[in-house]
Parts: C-alpha cells; structure tokens; sequence
C-alpha cells in the first residue's frame, strides 16, 4: 500500500520569461502536517496553486492518488480542500449561507449537505456564529471559516496558503491547534515565511528558496541540521569588545545592554564552551548565555552551502 497521497514530479513554473519554481520533486505522506517554509517570493503560492489544480505548470507531474492533475483534475481536486493565501470568502454572506454555497459547489448530496455544514462548524469553532455575516467576523474566525469551507467534502488533503498571516499571537495559537486537529485523520501541508510556524506545528519540512528546494526532511532533522551562529550571555563584569574578539571563531561582538552581549560565531566553532571557561578563569561572571537559532536568511545561507538533503521517505 502506498503511504504517500500525493507525487509532485520534477515541477517547475515559470510566469513569462522568469521560473518561479523549478525541478521540485516531492511526496506528501498520508497522515500528518507538512510545511513548505520559504521567504517571500520563494515559490509556495505557486507551488500550491498547481498542486491544487488552479494553476497549470509549465513543466512537471503532479499525482494525487496516482491521478494526473492535469490529465483529470475533476477526480484529482475531489481529494484536494484548499485555502488560498487569501481565503476565497463572501462576506455578505453569513457562516451559513457560506458553508452551504461551498458544500453545493463541491456537489455534495443535497440530502447531506445541512450535515457536512454543520460538521465542518463544529470542527472549526465557528458553530455559535452560525448567522453572522463574514464581514463582522474576526480575521481569526475567518480564517477558520475559510478552513472549514477546505474541510467540507471531507478530502484527503488539505492545502492551507499561510494560514496564520495577518493573526495576532492567539488567533495563531487557535489555527495552529486547529490545524494539528484536522491533520489527526488527513495529510496537511501548509506554508508559512515564518521558522516557528512550522516548527511548531509540522512533522516534516520543505524549504523552498528562489523556486528550489533547499531542504526536505523531517522537523527534527532540519532542527538538528540548522546550527546556532550567536549567542547571547549577561556578564557581572564583562571584558572590553577587543578582548572578546581576539578569541578564535568569534565573528562579531554586539553590546545589547551594558551588561548583555551578543556574539556571532562560525558554526562549528565551539564558543559557548569557550566563553564559560574563560569567564572563570578571567573573573568575568558569567550570569546567563544562551544559543541563539539562526533566523531564516542565515539558515538559507547555510543551506545553499550545504547540499541538499535526501527526500522525506
Ligand atoms: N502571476 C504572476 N505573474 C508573474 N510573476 C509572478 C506571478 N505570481 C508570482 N510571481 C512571481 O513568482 C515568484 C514566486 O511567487 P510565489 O507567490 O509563488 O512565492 P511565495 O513563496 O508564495 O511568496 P509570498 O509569500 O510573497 O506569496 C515571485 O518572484 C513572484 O514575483
């Protein structure tokens, strides 16, 4: 049997003369989160918008179930729900009104459709604004109706364009549980330009940078494959920036407070290490350091030195 819904086969796109996703092969398992990861620009929208069937791709296969998307995309899309980047709402429409439109869109039996609404509202949270127009919702219950509208002919896969874009940190909280509650029975792949969205929330990672793959694994892969490159420590008494840049490996001092320093290293250096020996042995007073991850422009950076990684199995 296979354990992989979807095959995304040597796929490239371009717009007019410019690629904008070139050679991207990939499988989606069939249960679990998969998040594509990459800055703006990267190649996500494109990515989903083909692998939903809303764009055609200039190059390049992709299978859901074995079926051609392109070959017979009315088959393929019936296992597809998918929230665009900017979710596809009515909003002079309430909840309801909303809800039934898409169940009809999706041909669903006309006899299940109060039953597939009413599913999908209890699933996403938004049963008690079952009347109220779109417009007078928050933008975190409009992204949740938007992701019950991808949830309503129950589909295999679910394809979420930056789902929490535009969410203050609790509606992010609530779309990201939400997000890991409906990938319990379906595969889920979602994008974000943010490193902590997906860390939180994926088991495997795609990282796409400039319409490449620059990495594909699982999330603790990539956690253990990205190195820190600065750390911060507060010292009681700390040493002039000279005498902090004379040790081997260190790159840049950066006095954050009188007392707090920040310090960027070569990756393989081992500088923490270094900095705690030398602390007690030069009266330093070493209070607090930690290790900082290095944000997505250093880990785009690592990455594109490093080769890329073997594909998620
Ligand atoms: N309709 C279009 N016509 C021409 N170029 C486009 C079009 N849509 C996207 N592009 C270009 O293709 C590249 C990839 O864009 P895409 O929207 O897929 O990236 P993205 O990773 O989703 O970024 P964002 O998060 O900013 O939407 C970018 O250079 C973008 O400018």
């Amino acid at each position: 049997m296979q354990d992989n819904i979807v095959r995304i086969e040597d796929l490239s796109h371009r717009y007019s003369k410019d690629w904008a996703v070139k050679d991207v092969s990939f499988e989606i398992n069939k249960k679990g989160i998969l998040g594509l990861l990459g800055s703006n620009g990267a190649g996500k929208s494109t990515t989903m918008n083909i692998l939903c069937g809303v764009l055609s791709q200039t190059q390049g296969k992709v299978l859901i179930e074995g079926i051609d998307m392109r070959a017979n995309p009315e088959e393929a899309k019936k296992r597809i729900g998918f929230l665009p980047q900017n979710a596809p709402l009515y909003l002079e429409q309430t909840v309801d009104e909303y809800l039934t439109f898409c169940a009809h869109l999706r041909l669903i039996d006309k006899r299940k459709v109060k039953e597939a609404v009413d599913t999908v509202k209890e699933k996403c949270g938004v049963a008690h604004f079952s009347n109220r127009l779109i417009s007078n919702l928050s933008g975190g219950y409009r992204q949740r109706v938007g992701i019950a509208q991808a949830l309503i002919h129950k589909p295999m896969l679910v394809v979420l364009d930056e789902p929490t874009n535009g969410l203050d940190p609790n509606q992010i909280l609530e779309v990201r549980n939400l997000i890991k509650e409906i990938a319990a029975d379906r595969a889920v792949i979602f994008s974000s330009h943010i490193l902590s969205e997906i860390q939180a929330t994926c088991q495997d990672i795609i990282m796409i940078e400039d319409g490449k793959i620059v990495f594909k694994d699982t999330m603790d892969a990539f956690n253990n494959y990205i190195e820190p490159d600065s750390l911060i420590a507060t010292l009681g008494n700390p040493p002039a920036e000279t005498e902090l840049r004379a040790i081997n490996g260190i790159k840049d001092v950066e006095f954050l407070t009188e007392k707090t320093i920040r310090v960027r290293f070569e990756p393989a250096a081992d500088i923490a290490e270094n900095i705690v020996e030398l602390s007690v042995l030069r009266k330093w007073r070493l209070k607090e350091i930690t290790l900082e991850k290095s944000s997505l422009d250093a880990i785009f950076a690592q990455l594109s030195n490093k080769k890329s990684k073997p594909a998620i199995q």
